[in-house]
């Protein structure tokens, strides 16, 4: 049974596929200090949170069997996620669900301003029918500013066209085709705040966004600019903000986000008369929380369960299309992994993943995170390794790692080769993966086999002599060991020669003692696929 712990508010709607899930406890404690979260942590599997818990390392570092963090929205500013990596908790977030309502609320505040709708509500509630203090200006032919293409920004840009505006925009990943197919023109934020007539931020909270829109800045904006942050709180300098408006190059700003959330009651922009401030309520659609939370409780399964799964955060990006076509290889260079760690002595210096056939022309290294959990797991205790912290674990040991094609790449068949160098040798496996049938192991160093990774396999190398296999085979049985399959190489008649046994049981140590006080045999390394 998986226990998950919701500790934000989170649409029940939502949530209700891991409510069904028979294998899930799902519990709710909303509102609960840092102090009592650790308190309770190490119960669960899974946490799930927006954006008010704080997931701290002393946090994660409680969470014993935590396994994945979810976030229910975008932004993960609100998790420590190098203390996440460092102890294998997954954090995964649900980028899509809240895009378009974002976008909405960032549109929703930009016509707010040009129109000043809450002042003039306010007044007008407040018994005062004043039409003269609240000339607007139109969207129509105005130039937009877009901070940050990203999923909001093109939003918001495409609905500023509707509305017959210039959109100009930065964002250093955006390409200029794609850009103007959307008919945004590319510029850089300088160009923006000199001329733009609204700027709106759709950028994360960055080393490199913070104060994005500063001193600096509000220094040479066209006068009459109005602003709008909907994305997060310092990407705009709240005070460099104050100054413009006080000194009437701003016509007016709307924010959603805050340096400080909630803002303290005495923050100035909270009853300033040309500033509109809403409680960071960008995805707060009943749309977007019902997205955001089926999104993530499919994530947090698929990883409780062990499936593969999509967004996590402390993980490389991987596209769509490359994902589909590298998971089923994922399990399979898992497994090989472990045999190599199984079959080679010293410790681990190198990793290299050659491909053949049509894996050749993807970026394999989306695999190593799999195969490093095969190899570490082996050295470190499977408890302490998984797909996320593998590589960390990797680069804490120095252990290098590469990609490259095969010499057999031609070939039609996909396999990949994984080699491992470790302080004293190097050796190699082959795998290869078969639709409908699962990934196999077709090659032990030069020596062809067919193998499921499952079970136990023994790997004996021999002097090749008359009688061997038959010694081998009878000492086997005498400790009640099945043999499933045998496979047999040799380099040359009377030469070096190798025996890969499939065996149902794992061999008892007085039995391979046996194997090794033959003296024919110089080597004898039993593989465990198992758990
Ligand atoms: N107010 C809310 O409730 C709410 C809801 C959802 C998202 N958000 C926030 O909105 C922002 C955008 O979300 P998104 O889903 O569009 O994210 P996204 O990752 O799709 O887009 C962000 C874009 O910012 C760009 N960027 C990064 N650094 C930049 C820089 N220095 N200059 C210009 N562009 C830069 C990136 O290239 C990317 O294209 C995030 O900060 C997110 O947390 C807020
Ligand atoms: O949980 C929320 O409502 C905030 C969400 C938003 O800031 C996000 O980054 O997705």
């Amino acid at each position: 049974m998986f226990n998950i712990l919701v500790s934000d508010p989170i649409s029940d709607f939502g949530l209700q596929q891991l409510m069904d899930a028979e294998d899930v406890e799902v519990t709710k404690a909303t509102g609960l200090s840092e102090e009592e979260l650790v308190a309770i942590i190490p119960a669960y599997d899974a946490l799930l949170v927006r954006s008010q818990t704080k997931v701290t390392r002393a946090l994660l570092e409680a969470g014993v069997r935590l396994q994945v963090v979810g976030r229910a929205g975008v932004g993960v500013d609100n998790i420590d996620l190098d203390a996440a990596t460092s102890w294998g908790i997954i954090v995964v977030n649900a980028p899509d669900g809240n895009t378009v309502t974002t976008c909405e609320h960032a549109f929703a505040m930009m016509m707010a301003l040009a129109r000043h709708i809450p002042q003039a509500y306010a007044k007008t509630a407040g018994g005062q029918w004043d039409r003269k203090a609240f000339l607007g200006v139109e969207l129509r032919n105005k130039t937009l500013g877009v901070l940050g293409l990203g999923r909001i920004g093109i939003e918001v840009a495409k609905r500023a066209a509707a509305f017959g505006m210039k959109v100009i925009g930065y964002d250093p990943f955006l390409l200029e085709e794609r850009a103007n197919k959307l008919g945004i023109r590319l510029t850089d934020v300088d160009t923006i705040v000199r001329t733009a007539d609204f700027i709106t931020v759709h950028t994360p909270l960055t080393e490199e966004t913070r104060h994005m829109l500063a001193k600096p800045q509000f220094d040479v904006m066209k006068r009459g600019m109005r602003i709008i942050n909907c994305a997060r709180g310092g990407i705009i300098d709240e005070t460099a903000l104050l100054e413009a408006l006080d000194k009437g190059i701003l016509a007016g700003a709307a924010f959603d986000v805050f340096e400080q959330e909630p803002p303290p009651p005495e923050h100035p922009f909270l009853n300033h008369p040309q500033i509109i401030v809403t409680p960071h309520l960008g995805a707060s659609t009943l749309e977007a929380q019902e997205n955001v939370a089926i999104d993530v409780s499919e994530q947090v399964i698929h990883i409780l369960r062990q499936e593969p799964f999509k967004n996590a955060v402390n993980m490389p990006l991987v596209p769509s299309e490359l994902f589909n076509r590298l998971q089923p290889w994922f399990a399979l260079c898992q497994q090989l992994g472990k045999s190599l760690a199984q079959m080679t002595d010293g410790a681990v210096r190198e990793v290299r993943i050659e491909s053949a056939g049509e894996l050749a022309e993807l970026d394999t290294s989306i695999l190593f995170p799999y195969v490093l959990k095969g190899v570490l797991s082996h050295h470190l205790g499977a408890g302490q390794v998984n797909v996320v912290n593998a590589m960390h674990l990797a680069k804490l040991r120095d252990i290098q790692l590469s990609v490259s094609k095969s010499m057999f790449s031609g070939t039609a068949s996909s396999e990949v080769t994984l080699v491992l160098k470790t302080t004293v040798e190097e050796r190699w496996v082959t795998g290869s993966y078969v639709p409908g049938v699962g990934g196999r192991l077709v090659r032990i160093g030069p020596y062809p086999v067919e193998l499921l990774p499952e079970g136990y396999v023994l790997i004996i190398s021999q002097q090749d002599k008359p009688g061997i296999i038959g010694r081998v085979g009878t000492l086997l049985g005498g400790s009640g060991i099945n043999i499933a399959t045998m496979q047999v190489g040799r380099n040359e008649v009377g030469g070096s020669a190798v025996m890969i046994l499939k065996i149902d049981k794992k061999t008892p140590e007085h039995t391979m003692e046996a194997l090794l006080a033959m003296p024919e045999i110089k080597r004898v390394r039993e593989i465990s696929f198992a758990e």
